[in-house]
């Protein structure tokens, strides 16, 4: 593809923020898993390589490897992290374990002038970068000099401006190296030569062609949640193939109070879309009665899921397809990437949790996007503030904020919690000033009083976080009187609670829901 930047992944967890920093340096990037890049190479035919972080050690036997082809096609590639000590290990350097490790923040010092640093870093300076790394690079391959280094580093940078190599042992992609969005844009315009062209418009015409390839005269259902990732799949498939899509609105039974009714409404006033509103909620809560596992909850729904969408899928007389809004933070929270031993966080419903035998085949146009760059997609197909703004809400639910069984009782007290948390939250103006937000019924009693009475009733938790994209995240700071008044109202409203928390956990090390 011309113009473009190719991603070999060796299981990095923040590979993807990789492809981000080169998206917002304009320039259109594709990842490929180590494995198959060799394969791929040819075809994509990139302007310039990255190299990803990994979880493995190249001192180890049979660790990944970039193909060969990588050095020998005269492209500029970067290494970062693993990519940089695979890199001097296949060009004759050397890579050891030393007993000093390094983790979080750390400071390099540059000590001698390189493309990458242009306009960024001058000789004699100190900056702030993230490390991640237990192996270290001692020797370098011929051909190339140390441009930074840190304490735990010699070689925290090195360049062979002549080739275009470069290797970074710290993560430029992470929002820690302040500094690394420039890096990493140097590398793609200065030393690639590629021009900032591509923009989200870019993306929708590429997507928009791709999805008509794929699907070609075949029919569509797409899963449709009004949420924001679904609401953005359908404009945008609808844009590309038109009649051929229906939606299907699947009411769970795990939906909040009066959200089955806004979301169709809502969507069917918006657009001119085919949309069915499935009432499927017995079929999931008789099937989870009972069910206390969040794993086990998370699968029981995913496969239902699946089933109501082959029903409605036959309904309409056949589609090929299944279109979902899922995300890349699904996705690398779900499965282990590159065949390395990065782990299962939860099962997403729309990754994990789907059965292993489908009758549709996928269509997810958004699998390596974050939810941002979802929104900003949505406002460049012209879509209302009222879909495009809103908090994310996870497809198993409900289900996944009562921790323990699910029963249709526990439900109802969490939704008057939840509507009483989200009115008050909007009334104080900090719908948009928050990412999510949301109860949870915790599945203690504790004892209280009220009116004289002995009371013996339910906790709730409630959860506020911020963040850009999901993959990390911090608690809101709500003054003590905001959290005193949802409080007083949840508990004098609501039968069956009587106490309410605040979760000030932030993600890591939590998660954002509770299962
Ligand atoms: N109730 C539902 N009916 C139909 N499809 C659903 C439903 N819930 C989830 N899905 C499907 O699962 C996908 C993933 O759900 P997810 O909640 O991550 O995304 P979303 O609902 O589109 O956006 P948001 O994250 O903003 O809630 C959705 O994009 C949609 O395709
Ligand atoms: O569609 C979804 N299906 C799921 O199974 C699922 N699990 C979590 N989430 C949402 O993903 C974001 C990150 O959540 P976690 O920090 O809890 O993993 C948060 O926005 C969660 O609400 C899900 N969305
Ligand atoms: N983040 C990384 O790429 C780590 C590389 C390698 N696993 C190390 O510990 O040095
Ligand atoms: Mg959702």
């Amino acid at each position: 593809m011309k113009n473009s930047i190719l991603i070999i992944d060796f299981g990095s967890q923040v590979t993807q923020l990789i492809a981000r920093r080169v998206r917002e340096a304009g320039v259109y990037s594709e990842i490929v898993p180590f494995n198959s890049a060799a394969e791929k190479l040819p075809g994509i035919n990139p302007s310039g390589i990255i190299l990803s972080g990994g979880p493995a050690s190249v001192i180890g036997d049979e660790t990944p490897r970039a193909p060969e082809a990588v050095f020998e096609m005269g492209v500029p590639v970067l290494g970062i992290c693993y990519g940089q000590q695979t890199m001097c290990a296949q060009l004759g350097g050397r890579v050891e374990a030393p007993d000093h490790r390094e983790f979080g923040r750390a400071e390099v010092d540059v000590v001698a002038d390189c493309a990458l640093f242009d306009g960024v870093w001058e000789v004699g300076q100190r900056d702030q970068v993230w490390m991640s790394h237990g192996d270290t690079v001692t020797a370098i391959p011929e051909g190339f000099t140390a441009v930074a280094t840190s304490k735990g580093a010699p070689f925290a940078v090195i360049a062979n401006d002549e080739k275009k190599f470069y290797g970074a042992q710290f993560h430029p992609e992470v929002v820690h190296t302040p500094r690394g969005a420039e890096l990493i844009s140097n590398f793609v315009h200065k030393i690639c030569g590629l021009p900032g062209d591509w923009t989200m418009a870019s993306f929708k015409e590429q997507a928009i062609e791709s999805i008509r390839r794929e699907v070609g005269d075949g029919k569509v259902i797409c899963g449709l949640s009004g949420g924001v990732d679904s609401s953005v799949a359908a404009v945008l498939i609808h844009e590309a193939i038109g009649d051929q899509l229906t939606c299907v609105y699947v009411d769970n039974g795990l939906m909040r109070a009066g959200e089955s009714e806004q979301v169709v409404s809502l969507f069917r006033d918006q657009y001119n879309i085919p949309l069915i509103h499935r009432d499927a909620s017995d079929l999931f809560l008789d099937a989870l009665e009972g069910q206390d596992d969040p794993e086990v909850k998370r699968k029981t729904i995913g496969r239902i899921f699946i089933d109501v969408f082959d029903e409605e899928a036959s309904k309409i007389g056949g589609a090929e397809f299944l279109a979902q809004g899922t995300l890349y933070p699904d996705v690398i929270e779900s499965v282990s990437f590159a065949g390395g031993p990065s782990v299962t966080i939860k099962s997403h419903h729309n990754v994990g949790g789907l059965p292993e035998r489908m009758n549709l085949k996928l269509l997810e146009p958004f699998r390596e996007l974050f939810k941002d760059e979802v929104r900003a997609l949505g406002r460049e197909l012209g879509m209302a503030a009222e879909l495009i703004d809103r908090h994310p809400f996870p497809g198993p639910g409900l289900a996944i904020r009562v921790p323990g069984a699910v029963s249709r009782d526990r439900l109802d007290i969490l939704r008057k919690a939840d509507t009483i948390y989200l009115e008050e939250i909007r009334n104080a103006g900090l719908y948009n000033e928050i990412w999510q937000a949301f109860a949870v019924l915790l599945p203690v009693r504790t004892v209280g009083v009220m009116g004289d009475g002995r009371t013996y009733e339910y906790v709730c938790a409630l959860r506020a976080v911020t963040s850009t994209d999901g993959m990390t995240a911090d608690y809101y700071p709500f003054s003590h009187d905001f959290l005193g008044r949802v409080s007083t109202r949840i508990i004098n409203e609501v039968q069956g609670i009587n106490r309410v928390v605040y979760d000030t956990t932030s993600k890591p090390p939590g998660t954002i829901e509770w299962e």
